[in-house]
């Protein structure tokens, strides 16, 4: 059986295509660029220092949901250009891995927004990395002191809590005060802050440009033009209300608060965790209790409680194979 026609907004997003909506900002006077593929500048001609705001979907290419939404909230804003009260990077971030349904080509791209790649380096996403790296440094140049980065994702696995943030803690409070209000607001169930980076795209924008960033997962990997967006409506609302520049409303529900307890490694093709793949994101681990081996090194529960988050054995030799977090 053939699969329905995407409506037109996703499939053009989806193959990083922003014709009709770059030309709509055009008409209405915006500075539009398209410094590289897949990425989209909409800047006010007007001096006055506007908020910055980039919004990246699709760094993982199975990742469809947040394509889908905010290829909606694209369209519907540029129907109204004037509504758009910030200025906007827009980036489709592994444009090949989506057109493929994989999370990715050679290698995860989302972990490659660090200086040293080490074996990560000849990788196609490398590339990808290095213009995505460009164009967000050119985006901020320049740019006022609110400085967002909301990195859309979604996850491999079910989960505790459906929606969920992780935020770096180098964050300065001003910011992060701001962005965990929002993520209130877009009924987000967990925050998880963390203090160092694994080379993802959100950490690197905090530490380099001083933005209030988040990776947001919104429920699970599917089929492009088959997500249940209804599950993300109060996130579409406040994505909404952050391009048109509305203050920050009320928490739909408080976010539970984590901090990173510790990162676990694969360091060798001996790696195995003591789970099996139907484990949930956010289950609980009691002290002591083994997460996993890899040769002679024993990863185990280290507080009387950590919950696991990305479990993934499957991760290339060197990165990070999931996070054990605890209850702030
Ligand atoms: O479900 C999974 O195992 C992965 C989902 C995902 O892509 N998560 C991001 C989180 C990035 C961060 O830590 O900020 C990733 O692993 O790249
Ligand atoms: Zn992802």
């Amino acid at each position: 059986m053939q699969a329905p026609a995407l409506p037109e907004a996703v499939r053009a997003l989806a193959e990083a295509d922003f014709g009709g909506v770059a030309q709509r900002f055009i008409d209405a006077g915006f500075a539009v660029d398209l410094p590289a593929r897949g990425i989209l500048t909409v800047k006010s001609p007007q001096a006055a220092p506007r908020a910055s705001v980039v919004l990246s979907v699709g760094v993982h290419g199975d990742e469809t949901g947040p394509i889908e939404m905010v290829a909606w909230v694209l369209d519907v804003l540029s129907q109204a250009p004037q509504s758009l009260a910030v200025d906007l990077m827009v980036c489709v971030g592994n444009v090949d891995a989506i057109a493929a349904g994989k999370r990715f080509i050679d290698a995860d791209l989302n972990r490659m927004f660090r200086p040293v790649r080490g074996d990560l380096a000849g990788m196609a996403e490398a590339a990808r990395a290095d213009a995505m790296t460009a164009a967000t440094e050119a985006f901020f140049a320049g740019a006022g002191p609110v400085r967002w980065h909301l990195d859309l994702h979604t996850a491999i696995r079910p989960s505790v809590y459906p929606t969920f943030a992780i935020v770096p803690d180098l964050i300065a409070d001003e910011g992060k005060a701001a962005l965990v209000k929002w993520l209130g607001q877009a009924a987000i169930g967990a925050i998880i802050m963390n203090p160092s980076s694994a080379g993802t795209y959100s950490y690197y924008s905090a530490e380099h440009h001083g933005a209030a960033a988040s990776t947001v997962e919104l429920g699970r990997v599917g089929t492009l033009g088959q997500n249940d967006l209804s599950q993300f409506d109060d996130v579409k609302a406040a994505l909404e209300g952050l391009l048109r520049g509305e203050a920050i409303g009320p928490a739909k529900q408080e976010p539970h608060v984590f901090k990173v307890a510790q990162q676990i490694i694969k360091l060798s093709d001996d790696f195995r965790m003591t789970f099996d793949r139907s484990t949930q994101n956010f289950t609980a681990l009691g002290q002591g209790q083994v997460i996993a081996t890899d040769g002679d090194t024993v990863y185990t529960v280290k507080h009387p409680e950590e919950l696991v988050v990305f479990p993934n054995p499957d991760v290339r030799a060197g990165l990070r194979a999931g996070l054990m977090v605890v209850r702030v």
